[in-house]
């Protein structure tokens, strides 16, 4: 049974060569952020997760908010297993799959189908996998002949229809974003919708992280509002919602 469980889990940043002293009060007096501590004279601690308890089942999808600084996308590479807690446990059961940056793994002086069989790779395909839907992505990404030359002669959208085909090819069980994915023109912008709102729809866990009261009222019935490192808030779209967007 896919599920996600935090215990206790925070995530420091040690900061070390630090001068400025009144860095601390600085940010505290704000709301964006994480908690900061000053360790001695030169090392400072930015707390990006403060003791987090999070249980995730088979049918959530999170909605993750908060001001800049929060904590978002340090929860996300968390559970994507970038980052590990440097307390407490994370214990995640399923394929988690992380579209936050798509374009990791990408090598431009590798071909366009070279670069597919290498992002998929990345998020745990088997080559027998790969096998099976490459001719599917490379159709899906209509760059025709340009699939056969270095990725480096492509422009910035070729690229990113690239990414986008070959990262959007796989439906994990626990699928993690970073705002919504979008790109292309407007016919690409289209298709790439549809085929990320398919993914969003059949994956068991969903956690979005967005600034988006509309993406999030669309796509989520959980919402998780992190403030300073902590949970502020977590329950129903209709509660959280209106009490972050005010
Ligand atoms: N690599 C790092 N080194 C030092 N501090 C970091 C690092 N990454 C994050 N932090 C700190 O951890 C806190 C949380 O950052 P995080 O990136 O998770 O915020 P966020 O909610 O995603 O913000 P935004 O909406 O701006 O993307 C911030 O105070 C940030 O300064």
């Amino acid at each position: 049974m896919t599920h996600i469980k935090l215990q206790n889990v925070s995530v420091e940043f040690p900061i070390f060569n630090s001068t400025t002293r009144s860095f601390k009060n600085k940010v505290l007096s704000v709301a964006t952020g994480g908690k900061i501590e000053r360790k001695t004279d030169r090392i400072v601690i930015i707390r990006g997760l403060d003791n987090i308890n999070l249980t995730l089942n088979e049918g959530d999808r999170v909605g993750l908010i908060g001001h800049n600084g929060a904590g978002k996308t340090t929860l996300l590479r968390v559970l994507s297993g970038i980052y590990t807690p440097t307390q407490g446990h994370a214990i995640i059961h399923g394929q988690a799959v992380s579209l936050i940056n798509i374009n990791l793994g990408i090598d431009p002086d590798a071909t366009g189908r070279q670069n597919i069989r290498l992002r998929c790779a990345m998020m745990g395909m088997t080559p027998q996998e790969i096998a099976e839907k490459i001719e599917d992505i490379c159709e899906f990404t209509d760059l025709g002949e340009f699939l056969d030359v270095p990725l480096r002669t492509y422009s910035t959208g070729m690229q990113l229809r690239l990414a986008f085909s070959a990262s959007t090819s796989i439906k994990p069980e626990i699928l993690i974003m970073d705002e919504w994915l979008s790109t292309g023109d407007e016919n690409f912008k289209e298709r790439a919708n549809q085929r990320m709102q398919s993914l969003v729809d059949s994956t068991k866990i969903l956690i979005l992280a967005s600034h988006s009261k509309a993406l999030l009222a669309k796509n989520c019935n959980r919402i998780i509002w992190l403030e300073h490192g902590r949970i502020k808030m977590d329950g129903q779209p209709q509660d959280v919602l209106p009490a972050y967007f005010g």
